[in-house]
C-alpha cells in the first residue's frame, strides 16, 4: 500500500473541518470553517446545507493545497457529522427544499406530545432505543413535509429525498451518484429499528413520511463511493455520527468502555456489548460503528443538550469574558463555591429528563456572587449534567464507572476535568490527540481501505493526562445534592407555568 494519507471530514454543529491524518495517526494538516447557525424563532436552530456543502469541500480543497499533498496519496476519506439534523432535497435537482433542522431545534415538541398521546412510547423505546423527542430527525422530517409547500405532493411522487449530514454530504460529493447512510446516523431518526437494522414501517406511517425518501443504511466501514479531485477518484470507506466516531477513536469498540464528548452539548456513551439493554433510567439505547465483522453493538447514550454552548454564552450574550480558555484560570483563582447552580436548561433538558419545557436557571444567588462565581458555576455545570447521566448508566448497565475517556472542546480545560474527576470519584482520561471524533472516521475508512488493521488502531491513542480524584466523600455528596435541589426546582417553576 503505497497512499500514505486518510482524510477524515468532521462536519459539527459550530464548524466544518477537514483533517488529514498520516498512517501513524497524526495529524499533517487541518482547515476549519465556522458554520453560520440561523435562529428564526426562538427554539429553532437551522443550517444552509449549501453552505455546509460548500465549506466541507472549501476545506478539503484548502488542507491539501496548505499541505502540498497530492490527492493521488490520500488512500480514503471518513465522514463524521453532527447528528439527527435533517436536510430534504429535491433528487433531481439535488436543491434543499428548506434549511437543515438542526439536533438543538425543539420546533416540533407538539408532534411528540402527539406521538406520545397516541401511546407510541413504548413502541419507539422498543424499536428505535430512543425517546420520543424534537431531538431526533424523524418529526424534523414529518414537519419539513407539512410545512413546505408542495413537499408532500412531491414527496408521495418519489421526487423528494431526505438524510442526515452524512447522506447530504455523500450524495453531494458523489454528484448525486449516492443516497447512503450507515447504521449510527439511521438510528437517530427514530425511524429505523436497531434490532432488525431496518427502517420501521410502523413509525414511518405513523410520521406519514414515504420510504422511498430514506437512504440506504450501510456498515460504518464500507464503500459509499468516490469524491473526486484533479481526475483521482478518492474512495469514501467510512461514515459515522460524530458521537459514535469519538467512542471508536476512543477505543470503544470494546465493551465497557465509555467517554464523554464536552463539545456545543455532552454526549455520554457507553458500548453496553451486543444485547439491545432498553434504559429505565432516561438514557437511550443507539447503534455502535459498525464493522463487517461487528454489524450490531449497542450504546447506552446521555445527550447533554447545552455543555459547551453554555461557555459561549457567558462569552457572547452575558460577555463576561472575552475567551472561553478564560473560565479556567477564573475558576483556579477563586474558591469553592458553596450552593451556587446553573442550570443551562438553555434548550429544555435532555439526559435524563427529558423536559423540552425547562428553562435555564440560577440558583443561591447571595450578596456576595459575583461574576466569576457564575462563571463557575456554568462550567461545573457540565460536570454535575455528566453525573446525572453516569448516574442513570449505571443503574441500566449495573456495573459502576471506574474510568471516564473524554475528548471535545471544552476538555482542554483543566478545572473542569479535575471537577468531574472528584465529582465522579473515577479517573478521567484524556488522550493527546483532540480530534478524536475526526480519527474516529479516519479508523472507520483506514480499516476498510486496508490501510490499518485492528491492532494497529488500538496503538494509536495516546493519554495525555489522567485526572485523578482528591475530593472527600462528604463535600461530594453536598455538592451533588444541591445540584438535584436546582434541578428539582427548576422542573417544579417550569411545571408551574
Ligand atoms: N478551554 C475551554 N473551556 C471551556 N469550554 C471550552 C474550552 N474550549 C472550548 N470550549 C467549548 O467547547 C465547545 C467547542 O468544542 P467542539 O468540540 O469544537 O464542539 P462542536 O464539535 O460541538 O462544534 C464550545 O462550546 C466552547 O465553548
Ligand atoms: O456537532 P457536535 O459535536 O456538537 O455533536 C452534535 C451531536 O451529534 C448531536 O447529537
Amino acid at each position: 500500500m503505497n497512499k500514505k494519507y486518510i482524510i477524515a471530514f468532521d462536519q459539527g454543529t459550530t464548524s466544518t473541518r477537514t483533517i488529514i491524518f498520516d498512517t501513524q495517526g497524526n495529524i499533517q494538516g487541518i482547515s476549519q470553517k465556522e458554520l453560520t447557525q440561523h435562529y428564526p424563532e426562538a427554539g429553532w436552530v437551522e443550517h444552509d446545507p449549501n453552505q455546509i456543502y460548500q465549506d466541507q469541500k472549501e476545506t478539503f480543497e484548502t488542507v491539501l493545497k496548505e499541505t502540498g499533498i497530492h490527492s493521488k496519496d490520500i488512500a480514503t476519506i471518513g465522514i463524521t457529522n453532527q447528528r439527527e439534523t435533517t436536510v430534504v432535497w429535491d433528487k433531481e435537482t439535488g436543491i434543499p427544499i428548506y434549511n437543515a433542522i438542526v439536533w438543538l431545534d425543539n420546533r416540533t415538541k407538539d408532534i411528540c406530545k402527539t406521538l406520545k398521546n397516541d401511546g407510541l412510547g413504548t413502541y419507539v423505546r422498543e424499536h428505535t432505543g430512543l425517546v420520543i423527542d424534537a431531538y431526533f430527525s424523524g418529526t424534523k422530517l414529518k414537519w419539513i413535509l407539512d410545512h413546505v409547500k408542495g413537499a408532500r405532493e412531491k414527496a408521495d411522487a418519489g421526487k423528494l429525498l431526505f438524510g442526515t449530514i452524512d447522506s447530504w454530504l455523500i450524495y453531494k460529493f458523489t454528484n448525486g451518484k449516492h443516497h447512503y447512510t450507515d447504521h449510527t446516523n439511521a438510528s437517530r431518526t427514530m425511524l429505523y429499528n436497531i434490532k432488525d437494522l431496518k427502517w420501521d414501517d410502523t413509525l414511518l406511517s405513523a410520521l406519514d413520511i414515504p420510504k422511498s425518501m430514506l437512504p440506504e443504511v450501510k456498515t460504518s466501514s464500507s464503500s459509499f463511493g468516490h469524491v473526486q479531485y484533479k481526475n483521482i477518484d478518492i474512495p469514501i470507506c467510512g461514515v459515522a455520527g460524530d458521537q459514535q466516531a469519538a467512542l471508536f477513536g476512543q477505543g470503544g469498540s470494546a465493551e465497557g468502555i465509555a467517554k464523554n464528548t464536552y463539545g456545543t452539548g455532552c454526549f455520554i456513551l457507553l458500548n453496553n456489548g451486543k444485547d439491545f439493554v432498553s434504559s429505565k433510567n432516561g438514557l437511550i439505547t443507539t447503534l455502535a460503528c459498525s464493522l463487517p465483522d461487528q454489524p450490531k453493538n449497542y450504546i447506552l447514550e446521555g445527550s447533554i443538550f447545552i455543555g459547551g454552548a453554555s461557555i459561549q454564552w457567558l462569552r457572547d450574550k452575558m460577555q463576561l469574558i472575552n475567551q472561553v480558555k478564560e473560565t479556567e484560570h477564573i475558576c483556579n483563582s477563586i474558591p469553592p463555591l458553596k450552593d451556587l447552580y446553573v442550570v443551562p436548561a438553555f434548550a429544555g433538558l435532555g439526559a435524563p429528563y427529558w423536559d423540552a419545557n425547562a428553562k435555564g436557571t440560577i440558583y443561591g444567588i447571595t450578596l456576595d456572587i459575583g461574576k466569576n462565581e457564575i462563571i463557575k458555576a456554568t462550567l461545573e455545570s457540565l460536570a454535575y449534567q455528566t453525573k446525572d447521566v453516569i448516574n442513570a448508566m449505571e443503574e441500566d448497565s449495573g456495573k459502576p464507572l471506574t474510568w471516564l475517556k473524554v475528548d471535545g472542546g471544552a476538555s482542554a480545560n483543566n478545572y473542569l476535568m479535575q471537577f468531574q474527576s472528584d465529582l465522579l470519584n473515577v479517573p478521567v482520561d484524556r488522550p493527546k490527540m483532540i480530534e478524536i471524533t475526526a480519527l474516529g472516521a479516519a479508523m472507520l475508512a483506514g480499516l476498510k481501505a486496508g490501510i490499518w488493521t485492528k491492532q494497529d488502531i488500538e496503538t494509536i491513542r495516546e493519554v495525555d493526562r489522567i485526572f485523578s480524584p482528591k475530593m472527600d466523600s462528604k463535600t461530594r455528596t453536598q455538592k451533588y445534592t444541591g445540584w438535584l435541589d436546582a434541578i428539582k426546582r427548576t422542573r417544579t417553576i417550569n411545571d408551574a407555568q
